[in-house]
């Protein structure tokens, strides 16, 4: 399978009103013009239709990530290898897949758990991008190709479900580490794999060995052209009583120079800049010890 890219996220949430407040007053995103008025709330960040769709729902949780695939072909090659895999899939009808603004879309789960959509055939929207707070565009490659950004998901499954995105989905490793917050030898740690699709962002997926995420998400990333503007909205975040779930810091395997903060769901927004821009052709996948060269003081998790 060859999956080009992140190319959005649903969100349910029991407000998704707030959403729209966040997503608009503290990340910059924009809402969408081309949307339909259908009491969801749809976010854009560059020229595609949108990239958070938010749906009010019973419970505040990560959906499912939404895998961009090139063309017809790829999607229905990609239907029969999960079939193969006795994987249960849903083939969408044309109105939800038009809800989604693209040709074909279906939806399945991880070995975790975690929701996935693929599609191809994605919608552009030319109706100008215009940041409500005045930035000036977010790292998403050229036409959005590079993703809207990454995900870190829980995986209580943790091997299966890296095996499930690496063979089945034809992800690549590009980086592991492994975690152990507490000295008890009973403990073993926590694992994070790193994967990317084929696009030069350096990862689009991670997923954390984690048994108690009940949000569906760990977190999600957004990247920015500038410092400054990371800077901004780390004055936003403070200004609104909005709870800094990690200091500033530079990653040591994407270098990217972030901070994360909350979000009105639970989980976790990490708002960078800088990430490396890989060639993946030559690439071997790292073992990384430590997660950031210098800052990001995760207020411990609960
Ligand atoms: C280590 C790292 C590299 C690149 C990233 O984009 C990135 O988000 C991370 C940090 C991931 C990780 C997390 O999300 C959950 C809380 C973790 C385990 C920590 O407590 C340190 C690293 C954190
Ligand atoms: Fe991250």
């Amino acid at each position: 399978m060859d999956v080009r890219s992140l190319g959005y996220v649903v969100i349910e949430s029991t407000e998704p009103k707030k959403w729209l407040e966040y997503g608009r007053d503290i990340l910059g995103l924009m809402p969408a013009t081309t949307m339909p008025d259908d009491g969801n709330v749809y976010l854009r960040m560059d020229e595609r239709p949108f990239r958070f769709a938010i749906v009010k729902g019973e419970r505040d949780r990560l959906r499912c990530c939404g895998w961009e695939l090139r063309d017809q072909g790829d999607f229905d090659a990609a239907l029969t290898q999960f079939a193969e895999a006795g994987v249960a899939v849903t083939v969408a009808d044309d109105s939800t897949a038009k809800a989604r603004r693209v040709k074909g879309l279906a939806s399945l789960q991880d070995p975790s758990g975690n929701g996935i959509e693929v599609y191809w055939g994605a919608e552009l929207d030319y109706a100008r991008f215009v940041s409500p707070l005045g930035i000036r565009g977010f790292e998403t490659g050229f036409n959005g190709d590079m993703g809207f950004g990454h995900a870190v998901l829980p995986a209580s499954r943790l091997a299966e479900t890296h095996t499930f995105y690496k063979e089945l989905m034809g992800f690549g490793d590009s980086d592991y580490m492994h975690f152990k917050f507490s000295p008890d030898p009973d403990d073993k740690g926590q694992g994070l794999h790193f994967m990317h699709v084929n696009n030069p962002r350096h990862h689009s997926l991670a997923l954390y060995e984690d048994q108690e995420n009940s949000l569906g998400c760990v977190h999600l990333m957004v990247e920015v052209h500038e410092v400054d503007e990371v800077g901004y909205c780390l004055d936003r975040v403070e200004a609104a009583g909005i709870p800094v779930v990690s200091s500033l810091g530079r990653h040591t395997n994407d270098h990217m120079l972030s901070f994360y903060m909350a979000t009105p769901t639970g989980f976790a927004m990490e708002f960078g800049t800088g990430g490396l821009k890989m060639e993946w052709d030559n690439f071997t996948p790292t073992v990384t010890s430590l997660p950031s060269l210098w800052g990001h003081k995760f207020a411990m998790p609960e």
